[in-house]
């Protein structure tokens, strides 16, 4: 039976600087590790809300918004805008929808996203949420790299230099975030170097037992 304290755990758990409670999962894996391709799965079956930190960031460069310049310049060096911007465009997102379960693709990113989702002093727009988990898409950085070239989406840093560098970023400030959340046994590695059909097979098992909607 749950104690006092597993109930306001959860309650912190389940509690968020948005105005409702919600559920997140984060996903995370190297560029090109499929992570957007597993979330459109996953969204089918067990209704989560998918959000991309990455989509997210593109749209508000192509909003005419004062930071998409430099939003632009980041994503073309690989490296990590700072965490106020995308906090605040993960939190309206999540405010907006109608969902009360999410995946959070692509952050947090580094450390400094890391501690600002859950500092909830430093930001006003902290979003706070400990992530019910975190799914890890775990992928050889050849293949990833085939990946990329062969994606087509027309992505201004899917080309070999920008690519170099998001792989760097990975290795040196993602991986430590992964690590991080492995330290506390929040992390659920999937071997992304499969088939996609194979990887949702292995995602499937993670998902199952959370979830009270039927696959279909
Ligand atoms: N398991 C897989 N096997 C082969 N190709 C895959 C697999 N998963 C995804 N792909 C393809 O690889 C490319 C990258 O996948 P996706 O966009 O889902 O990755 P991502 O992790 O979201 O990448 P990014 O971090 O760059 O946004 C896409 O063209 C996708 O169709
Ligand atoms: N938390 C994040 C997430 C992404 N970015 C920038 O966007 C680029 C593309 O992200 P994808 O997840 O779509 O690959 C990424 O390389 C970063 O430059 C970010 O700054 N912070
Ligand atoms: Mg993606």
């Amino acid at each position: 039976m749950g104690s006092v304290v597993d109930a306001a755990n959860k309650e912190a758990t389940e509690s968020a600087h948005i105005n409702k409670k919600v559920t997140v999962v984060f996903v995370l894996g190297g560029p090109g590790s499929g992570k957007g391709t597993q979330c459109a799965n996953i969204v089918k079956h067990f209704g989560y809300t998918h959000l991309s930190a990455g989509d997210l960031l593109r749209a508000e460069q192509n909003s005419g918004s004062e930071n998409g310049a430099m939003i632009k310049n980041v994503i073309k060096e690989g490296r990590i805008v700072p965490s106020e911007v995308t906090v605040k465009l993960l939190q309206r997102a999540m405010e907006q929808s109608a969902n009360d379960k999410f995946l959070i693709d692509g952050f947090p990113r580094n450390q400094e996203n890391r501690a600002a989702q859950e500092n909830r002093a430093a930001f006003e727009s902290v979003i706070g949420i400990e992530p019910e988990f975190v799914l890890f898409f775990d992928c050889s950085e050849e293949e990833m790299q085939k990946r990329i070239l062969n994606r087509n989406q027309g992505r201004e840093d899917d080309n070999m230099e920008t690519i170099r560098k998001r792989f760097r970023t990975y290795i040196e400030s993602s991986l430590p975030v992964i690590e991080y959340y492995n330290s506390k046994g929040k992390v659920r590695k999937i071997d992304a170097t499969k088939p996609v059909e194979e990887v949702f097979e292995a995602v499937k098992d993670v998902f199952a037992p959370l979830n009270d909607k039927v696959a279909y």
